[in-house]
C-alpha cells in the first residue's frame, strides 16, 4: 500500500487507542453480565417467595411479606430491562481532566485524571466506579466543558460504538497547553460526525454529543416552570426527553411515583420520539399525544381551519358551560303523577327552576339525587291539602310513593340521562341550539360554521378532545355504582352475614377503588412539547393533568399552528401565572443545512421580523430548489422528485402535502414502495425530519393551514440535507 509514514504512523495510534479502549468497556459489559445475573437470581427468589404466601385472606403480617415480594421483584425486573435496553453504546464517553479530588475518577497513563461516562453507571466489584452515569453531577464537565471555560477538561473523548464494540474516536482538546505530548487527539468532532448521519423513521438519544447550553436546560432544577424556547432544529425536543430521564434519575421516587407526562402534537410525533427515552434506560414516561390525552379516545382527524380556530378558542368555555346546564335535547317538558286520587304536574318553568337548582353547586351527573328531591318538593307544593292523608300525610311518604310512580320514572330517566361528553359535544351540531349557548361568545357566522363542522365530522378530531375533557368537568362522572351512596351508610350497619358475597368494608373499597380509577390522571411533571400549537382550550385540558406539576415547556411562537399565538401563549400564562419560571434559550439549528436555513429564514423574517432564528453551522454547498411545474403534474413530479432525491441521501424522504392534494400524491408515492419515502400534511410534519424533503404547493400550504406561514416555515426547516418545493407559480418566493 501507498501510505505516507504519518498516516501509517497515525493508523497504528489509532488501533492502540480503540483497543484500549475496547479493554475497559468489555471490562464493563462483563461486570454487567454479571449484574445482569444476579438481578435475575433476585427476581427467581422473590417470585417464589411470593408464591409461598398464604393467598386467602391476608393478615397483617403476611402483607408485610407481599410487600417485600413486590419490592423485589419490581426493583431486579426493572434492572433487567433497564440493561437490555442499554446494549446500544452502554460507554460513549471519556474525560481526561487536570487531577481533582472531587471526581471518581483513575488516573491514566498520561497523568491525567480519566473517567468514563455512560448511559448507567457501573461499578467493579470494589465498588469503584467503571463507568459513571451521564446524569451524575461529576458528569457535567464532559458536556459543558468549553475551550473558554474548561473546568480541568482537557481532553473529551467521544467513543462511538456498534453494541459493545467501539468503532470510532472522536476527540476535542480542550487545553492543548495541559495536554501531554503524547496524548492522541483522534477523529473530527463528535458532534458533526453526529449531524451528518443518515436520518431514520426514529428519533436517537444525543447523550454522547450533548452541548453545554443544552446541558443546562437538561439539568435544570425540577421547580415551577422551566421554558426551552428556540428555533427548527435546535434539540429542543430531545433535550426535552434528556431532561426527563435527567429528573427521573435526580429524584426518582418522586417522579417515578407520580409520573412524568410527555404531551406531543401527533401520533406521528410520538411513533418519532418513543424510541428515545428506553434507550436512555427509562420505560415509566407516558407519551401522550394531545389527540390522545382523554382515556379511551385516540383522536388524530384535523378539522378545516376556520372551524379549529373556533373549537380551540376560549370562547368555548361558555359555550360548553351553558351546553351542560341546559336542558337536554327532546327531554319532556311537563312531569304529571297521579296519585291518591288526584293529578299533580310540572310546567317546563317549573321544570327549568328545579333543573337550575340544583346544578347551582353539582355537576349534572353528580346531580340527580338533587333534582329529584328539587321534583318532589315542588310537586308536594302543588299537592292539594285534602290529599295529604296516610300514604301521603308528609312530605317525606309524599316522596317515597311519588318517586316509585312508573310515570316519575319513566319522566325522570329522560329529564335527567347520564349525560357523556360526546353526546353533549354533539348537541352543538344543532345551530339553533348553539346559538342560544353562543350568545355574546361567537358570531352567527361562526355558529354555522362550527355546526356544520360538528354535523361533517363521524369521528372525533384532535380539536375536539379539549371540548370533551371540558365538558367532562363541567358534567362531572356519573356514580360509579348504580348503589346511591346513602345506601352505603345503610349498609355499614349490617352484619357480614347478610351481606355474603362483599363485606360492607370491601364493598367501599372497591367503590373507592373504581372511583380512583376513574379520576383524572395527574402527574408530578408535565412536559409539553412544540407548546406553540396548543390552542387555549388545549391548555385548559393539559393543565388538568398537573395541577401540583412542575412544568418543562417546549416550543417556538415563529412555528405556531394557532392563528393567534399572542393568545394562546396568555392562555398558557394564565393557567401556569402562580409558578416560578425559569427560561433557556437553545442558539444552534443541528438539523438543516445553513444553506436550507437561510432560505427558511427568509421566509419567516417576511412575516414575523422579530422570529428568532438560530445559527445553522453545517454547510452541504447544496441549496434549496424551487420546481415550476404546471398544475395538473403536481403530483406526478413530486413522485419524480422523490425517486431523484432517493438516489441522493442515504436516509428518509419526506413529501409534505396540503391536505386536499394527498389523494392526488399518496398513490403516487404508495407505488415507488420505498419505505424511505413517507408523506404527511404540514401538521403532521411537526417536529419530524427528513434527510430530504419535497414540498407539495408552498402556497396552498400558506392558505390551507391554520398558522399559515408559519406552518410553511415548519415545512422548509425538516430537511437536513436537500430540500425541493414543487409549484405551480413563483409568487410564494421571497
Ligand atoms: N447535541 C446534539 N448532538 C447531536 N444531534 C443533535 C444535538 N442537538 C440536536 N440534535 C439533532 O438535531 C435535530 C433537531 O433536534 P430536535 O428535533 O430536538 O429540534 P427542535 O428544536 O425540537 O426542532 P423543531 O422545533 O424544528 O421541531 C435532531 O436530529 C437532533 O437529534
Amino acid at each position: 500500500m501507498d501510505q505516507s509514514p504519518t498516516s501509517a504512523d497515525h493508523e497504528n495510534v489509532e488501533r492502540a487507542e480503540l483497543a484500549a479502549e475496547q479493554e475497559h468497556v468489555d471490562r464493563v459489559y462483563d461486570r454487567v453480565a454479571e449484574a445482569a445475573r444476579s438481578a435475575s437470581r433476585i427476581a427467581v427468589e422473590g417470585h417464589q417467595r411470593g408464591q409461598a404466601q398464604n393467598v386467602g385472606r391476608v393478615r397483617e403480617e403476611e402483607q408485610t411479606g407481599l410487600y417485600e415480594r413486590d419490592v423485589l421483584v419490581f426493583a431486579a425486573a426493572r434492572r433487567i430491562a433497564e440493561l437490555d435496553a442499554e446494549h446500544e453504546g452502554l460507554v460513549f464517553g471519556r474525560l481526561d481532566a487536570d487531577k481533582g479530588d472531587d471526581q471518581p475518577a483513575v488516573e491514566s497513563a498520561a497523568g491525567l485524571d480519566k473517567l468514563y461516562v455512560g448511559r448507567i453507571g457501573v461499578r467493579d466489584a470494589e465498588y469503584e466506579p467503571l463507568v459513571i452515569d451521564w446524569r451524575a453531577p461529576a458528569a457535567e464537565p464532559f458536556y459543558r466543558a468549553t475551550a473558554t471555560d474548561r473546568l480541568k477538561v482537557v481532553r473529551r473523548r467521544v467513543l462511538r460504538n456498534k453494541g459493545p464494540r467501539i468503532v470510532g474516536l472522536e476527540d476535542d482538546l480542550l487545553a492543548p497547553e495541559r495536554a501531554p505530548e503524547d496524548l492522541p487527539v483522534m477523529g473530527e468532532g463528535a458532534l458533526m460526525a453526529s449531524l451528518s448521519r443518515a436520518r431514520g423513521h426514529t428519533m436517537r438519544d444525543i447523550v454522547a454529543t450533548i452541548q453545554a447550553e443544552q446541558d443546562k436546560a437538561i439539568r435544570a432544577p425540577a421547580r415551577g416552570v422551566t421554558v426551552i424556547g428556540g428555533g427548527p432544529g435546535t434539540g429542543k425536543t430531545v433535550v426535552a426527553l434528556h431532561r426527563a430521564a435527567y429528573l427521573l434519575y435526580s429524584d426518582r421516587r418522586r417522579f417515578e411515583r407520580g409520573g412524568v407526562l410527555v404531551v406531543g402534537p401527533s401520533a406521528a410525533f410520538m411513533a418519532y420520539i418513543e424510541r428515545v427515552l428506553p434507550s436512555l434506560g427509562e420505560n415509566t414516561v407516558s407519551l401522550r399525544a394531545v389527540g390522545e390525552l382523554v382515556d379511551g379516545i385516540k383522536a388524530t382527524a384535523v378539522d378545516e381551519a376556520d372551524v379549529a380556530a373556533i373549537k380551540g378558542s376560549l370562547r368555548m368555555r361558555g359555550v360548553l358551560s351553558r351546553a351542560a346546564r341546559d336542558r337536554v335535547p327532546n327531554a319532556p317538558t311537563t312531569l304529571r303523577v297521579f296519585l291518591g286520587g288526584g293529578t299533580v304536574e310540572l310546567d317546563a318553568n317549573q321544570l327549568d327552576n328545579v333543573r337550575r337548582n340544583a346544578l347551582r353547586r353539582t355537576p349534572r351527573n353528580r346531580a340527580g339525587a338533587e333534582a329529584r328531591k328539587g321534583l318532589v318538593a315542588a310537586l308536594w307544593q302543588r299537592f292539594p291539602d285534602d290529599l295529604r292523608t296516610g300514604l301521603y300525610g308528609d312530605r317525606e311518604s309524599f316522596g317515597d310513593q311519588v318517586t316509585e310512580t312508573p310515570a316519575f320514572r319513566t319522566f325522570f330517566s329522560q329529564w335527567w340521562p347520564v349525560v357523556t361528553p360526546e353526546a353533549a359535544l354533539r348537541w352543538l351540531g344543532d345551530p339553533r341550539r348553539l346559538q342560544r349557548w353562543a350568545r355574546n361568545e361567537l358570531t352567527p357566522a361562526e355558529v354555522d360554521t362550527l355546526a356544520a363542522g360538528i354535523r361533517g365530522t363521524s369521528e372525533f378530531t384532535i380539536a375536539d378532545v379539549a371540548l370533551l375533557d371540558e365538558l367532562s368537568t363541567l358534567l362531572g362522572r356519573a356514580p360509579v355504582s348504580e348503589t346511591k351512596d346513602e345506601e352505603f351508610d345503610w349498609l355499614e350497619g349490617l352484619s357480614d352475614g347478610v351481606n355474603e358475597v362483599l363485606t360492607t368494608s370491601e364493598r367501599r373499597a372497591r367503590v373507592a377503588a373504581a372511583r380512583e380509577a376513574e379520576e383524572l390522571e395527574e402527574y408530578a411533571h408535565v412536559l409539553v412539547d412544540e407548546a406553540q400549537d396548543l390552542s387555549p382550550m388545549q391548555w385548559r385540558m393539559v393543565t388538568r393533568r398537573g395541577p401540583q406539576a412542575s412544568w418543562t415547556i417546549v416550543g417556538d411562537p415563529a412555528q405556531s399552528s394557532w392563528p393567534d399565538p399572542d393568545e394562546a401563549r396568555a392562555a398558557m400564562d394564565s393557567m401556569l401565572s402562580h409558578l416560578q419560571r425559569h427560561t433557556f434559550r437553545l442558539s444552534t439549528n443541528y438539523r438543516n443545512s445553513a444553506e436550507i436555513y437561510a432560505f427558511a429564514g427568509e421566509v419567516i423574517r417576511r412575516t414575523l421580523p422579530d422570529a428568532d432564528l438560530p445559527d445553522a453551522v453545517r454547510r452541504t454547498g447544496v441549496g434549496p430548489e424551487h420546481r415550476i411545474v404546471d398544475d395538473g403534474k403536481i403530483a406526478e413530479a413530486a413522485g419524480d422528485t422523490a425517486v431523484e432525491l432517493l438516489q441522493l441521501v442515504e436516509g428518509t424522504v419526506g413529501v409534505i402535502v396540503p391536505p386536499k392534494l394527498r389523494p392526488a400524491v399518496d398513490p403516487v408515492l404508495a407505488e415507488l414502495g420505498d419505505p424511505r419515502v413517507v408523506a404527511v400534511s404540514p401538521l403532521e410534519s411537526k417536529g419530524l425530519e427528513y434527510d430530504a424533503v419535497v414540498v407539495v404547493e408552498p402556497d396552498r400550504i400558506v392558505s390551507d393551514t391554520l398558522g399559515g406561514v408559519r406552518a410553511l416555515y415548519v415545512v422548509l426547516t425538516r430537511a437536513t440535507q436537500r430540500l425541493v418545493t414543487i409549484n405551480s407559480t413563483t409568487n410564494w418566493l421571497p
